[in-house]
């Protein structure tokens, strides 16, 4: 049995939900202690393993040899956004049956974005719910989508729109899985920890703006451990405050009306991360907020000026994305925050200063997406 050692003693975040909270643990070297770590959620011994194919190349031996205790059984599924669907959540469900798991077992969900809200999804609905627990293996997994429970595929009318809120068991994040990352995907998780900074503490902003990006970036150790913790900490504050979304868990989808439209319209082929299409959708936000006269031209400037030093997606490197206004409207009128058929933005009155705006009509929108095309210029 691996012990967790004290030189090596993880930190630990808790997302307060009375009976089903749960811990984060975030450190180095966490992966090869995930079987005493899950022990408390995993009674039957038995364990199943849904990750994808880069994940399980990369780490999926030091993951088998921690759980050696266990029976496992492997679901490996192909990588990228298109598995989030009805096709890549049968499959999974299928790997499940197949293994002749029952509620008594444990679901691990080992991997980035996509495996945890595909597996989390499969976990919710699995004879009406297993127990599940979150391995997260990208950076924006680690600070944003293995906490807080929201897990979904997508379908033709746009990201995220079948899907439950079901909480994990635990988070388990390694921050020495990362080092693995390609750059572009450490960028897409990027724009997830700005959002942290943008949508509530200009303290953290400042600190990514001054060196804390370039840190994370080049995935310094110690600014990698702070970006996750101080991520994981508003997200587990929020979540505990407003789990299911009735207030100001909305700020966390800052940018996200803009992103998912894009990802729409890009297709779910990684030409368009999510996290690259947040970089752009919260820059969207900042300039919609002062277009409507609720924010200092001032904040979106320094937006803008920090996305360009970090070399992120912006309005300006997407330009080609945007030809289409009125299609892009159309798309974020099926978000899940709209109301009575009108547009709900989260917006800004400052960096820090995110707030939420329900009625948005359509037509400003469009109007907002036009006014950003190239061909809009005088
Ligand atoms: N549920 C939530 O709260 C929430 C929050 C944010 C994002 N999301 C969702 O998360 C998804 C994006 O997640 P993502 O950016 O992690 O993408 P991802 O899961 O597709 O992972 C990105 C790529 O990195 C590879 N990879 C993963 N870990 C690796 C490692 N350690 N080393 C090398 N390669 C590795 C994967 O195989 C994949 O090719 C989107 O579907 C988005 O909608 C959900
Ligand atoms: O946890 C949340 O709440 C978020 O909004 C986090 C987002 O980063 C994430 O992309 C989430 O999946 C978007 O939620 P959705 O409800 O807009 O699908
Ligand atoms: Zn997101």
């Amino acid at each position: 049995m691996n012990e967790v050692s004290p030189h090596n003693a993880p930190e630990k975040l808790t997302v307060e939900l009375g009976d089903r909270r749960y811990p984060i643990y975030i450190g180095e070297g966490l992966l090869s202690q995930a079987g005493n770590l899950i022990a408390p959620y995993a009674p039957s011994k038995k364990v199943a393993i849904i990750t994808d194919e880069n994940v399980w190349a990369l780490h999926g031996k030091t993951l088998e040899a921690a759980l050696s205790s266990y029976e496992t059984h492997v679901c490996v599924r192909p990588a990228g956004e298109a598995q989030k669907s009805f096709e890549g959540l049968e499959q999974v469900l299928e790997s499940l049956f197949k293994g002749g798991f029952d509620r008594s077992d444990l679901l691990i969900a080992f991997g980035g974005g996509v495996i945890g809200d595909l597996a989390g999804f499969a976990a919710s609905m699995f004879k009406r719910g297993m127990p599940f627990v979150q391995i997260p293996t990208t950076l924006l997994a680690q600070v944003d989508s293995s906490v807080g429970g929201k897990t979904a595929i997508n379908n033709r009318f746009g990201k995220n729109l079948v899907g439950a809120f079901y909480q994990p068991k635990a988070v388990i994040a390694d921050t020495d899985v990362l080092k693995t990352l390609p750059q572009r995907e450490i960028k897409a998780g990027y724009a997830e920890v700005l959002k942290y900074g943008l949508l509530g503490d200009r303290a953290f902003f400042d600190w990514l703006d001054d060196e804390g990006g370039e840190k994370l970036l080049a995935l310094d150790n110690a600014a990698l451990l702070k970006a996750i913790k101080q991520s994981c900490t508003t997200k587990a504050r929020i979540v505990a405050a407003d789990e299911h979304e009735k207030g100001q868990r909305a700020l966390l989808n800052l940018g996200h009306s803009f992103a998912h439209a894009l990802e729409l319209d890009a297709g779910y082929d990684g030409d368009l991360l999510h996290g690259e299409a947040v970089s752009v959708g919260m820059e969207m936000a900042f300039q919609y907020s002062v277009q409507k006269g609720l924010c200092d031209n001032d904040a979106a400037i320094r937006v803008g000026r920090h996305l360009e030093k970090l070399s992120m997606p912006s309005i300006a490197s997407e330009q080609t994305r945007l030809v289409d206004p009125k299609r892009l409207t159309h798309y974020m009128g099926q978000d899940k925050k709209n109301e009575s058929g009108l547009i709900t933005l989260i917006l800004v009155k400052s960096i820090g200063g995110a707030f939420v705006q329900k009625g948005v009509a359509d037509k400003d929108v469009e109007n907002f997406l036009t006014s950003l095309t190239a061909s809009s210029d005088p």
